[in-house]
């Protein structure tokens, strides 16, 4: 934990890497572990189903978590479960959603954010912006009551997540307990006031909620069943674990870009330039920015991927072995932990030359993926937030880049327990002369 809490946390594999190989023993969260640098073995970790390896996570984790939780459960109900969300959150519908989303917030923010004397915590902003639209694509709730009250019940439910696993009266995992009761409750109030509307002939399949009332909906009719009170209790569940991985990752993403934009001023030109041209275009047709275009940039693409690989916002996952099995040699016993070091995979100067450069051009006509770089994971358990993530990106970068210029204060990226800019990454904005951003709105 002391190396987490270092610049270069990486260097805890690294000298172990050099005394004993790319996969050793060591302890994790006081567990013995196989700690995995080596792509090929990670890879074949990833890829074995629940029968092999399931997930592990932290005692305090898997006490805030539900029962069942799509981070917790394993072979045929993950995969089904995992296969629904993925489709839903590559619907074109719902990126489209996302892309006026993000639209929308920044055009409510921006003219604030042109006239302010101090400076601009990126991080501050980009996390409340990508809240919101998260809960809208899971429940469909809007800014006001409800989504302040689950602003507020969030901040405290995910404050428990590396806690002591005690569930004592005024410890920190029970204040995140109660937390997610209160959230709980609201979520099963949507979800009835949806079942009632299905009720009526409405079947809308605007966001998860829906998607998941659907398909229980769908098997209670094949099972000639009536619809359970748990079958609403494990879709709030589902929900609101969805919002642990959904909720802080993408607006890292923003904030780290902008970081190494910062550092990187030809990228920064050649992204801005990328993305006046669109703009431009766009301008000269008449017509409106959508999802697509904002994918289509491919220098801000690379600039997004060559963020993701070196700023490893999720830096490993953790398995947990269901019985002896030999991958590449390496017996890795029953009851043993497996943590796959994305990180020290993607700073690994056999996968990428110069692996600590900013290089947004080494991308350039090149895939990806493959596994040495698996910044969403890889497996049966594939980040279903992929394109999401990079769209909603891709949005507020466009945006930015092309409305203002600025200057960073002094800040520093932290490693642990979760990855972020120190002091939020606070920059003093100037208009460019392309600013408004949304002449259209
Ligand atoms: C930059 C943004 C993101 C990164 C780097 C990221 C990374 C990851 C990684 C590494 C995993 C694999 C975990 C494992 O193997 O145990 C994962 C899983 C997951 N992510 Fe993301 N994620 C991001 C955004 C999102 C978003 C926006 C959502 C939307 C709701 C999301 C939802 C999920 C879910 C539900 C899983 C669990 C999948 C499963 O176990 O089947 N993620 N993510």
């Amino acid at each position: 934990m002391s190396w987490g809490y270092t610049a270069k946390p990486e260097a805890f594999m690294e000298k172990r890497s050099s005394l004993y190989g790319k996969v050793f023993k060591t302890h994790v969260f006081g567990r013995a572990t196989i700690v995995s640098t080596d792509a090929e073995v990670s890879k074949s970790v990833l890829q074995n189903d629940g029968r092999i390896f399931v997930p592990y996570y932290p005692k305090s984790l898997t006490m805030l978590m539900g029962d069942p939780s799509i981070l917790l459960i394993n072979g045929a109900p993950h995969r089904k479960l995992h296969a629904l969300l993925s489709s839903f959150f590559k619907s074109p519908s719902l990126k489209a959603q996302v892309a006026r989303d993000m639209e929308h917030h920044l055009h409510l923010s921006m003219p604030s954010w042109s006239q302010r004397c101090s400076p601009l915590r990126i991080q501050d902003q980009a996390k409340s912006m990508a809240f919101e639209i998260l809960v809208r694509a899971l429940m469909s709730v809007g800014s006001g009551k409800d989504m302040n009250f689950l602003r507020h019940e969030f901040r405290e439910f995910i404050a428990g997540l590396m806690s002591l696993p005690f569930n004592l009266p005024g410890t920190r995992l029970r204040k995140s307990l109660q937390a997610k009761k209160r959230i709980m409750k609201l979520v099963r109030q949507i979800i009835e006031e949806k079942r009632k509307k299905r009720k009526q002939g409405l079947n809308p399949m605007d966001d998860v909620i829906d998607v998941l009332i659907n398909d229980s909906q769908q098997d209670a009719q094949e099972e000639g069943n009536e619809i359970e009170m748990k079958d609403d209790l494990s879709m709030a569940n589902t929900v609101i674990d969805m919002m642990i991985p959904g909720e802080d990752s993408v607006p890292v993403l923003i904030t780290l870009a902008l970081k190494f934009l910062t550092d990187n001023p030809t990228a920064l030109q050649q992204m801005r330039e990328e993305n006046l041209k669109l703009k431009r275009l766009k301008a000269q047709a008449g017509e409106k920015l959508c999802w697509t275009d904002y994918m289509s940039l491919s220098f801000t693409q690379n600039v997004i991927t060559e963020t993701l690989r070196i700023g490893n916002i999720i830096n490993a996952v953790m398995r947990k072995a269901l019985k002896d099995v030999e991958i590449k040699g390496y017996l890795i016993p029953k009851g043993w932990c497996v943590l796959t070091s994305f990180r020290a995979v993607h700073l690994d100067e056999e996968n990428f030359s110069n692996p600590y450069q900013f290089n947004p051009w080494r991308w350039k006509d090149k895939e990806a993926g493959g596994f040495t770089f698996t910044p969403f994971g890889g497996g049966y358990r594939l980040c279903p937030g992929i394109e999401l993530s990079r769209l909603e990106a891709a949005v507020f970068l466009h945006h930015f880049v092309t409305s203002f210029s600025w200057v960073a204060e002094e800040d520093s990226i932290v490693n642990f327990p979760t990855v972020r800019m120190k002091c939020g990454l606070p920059l003093t904005l100037t208009p460019l002369p392309s600013y408004p951003s949304f002449p259209s709105q």
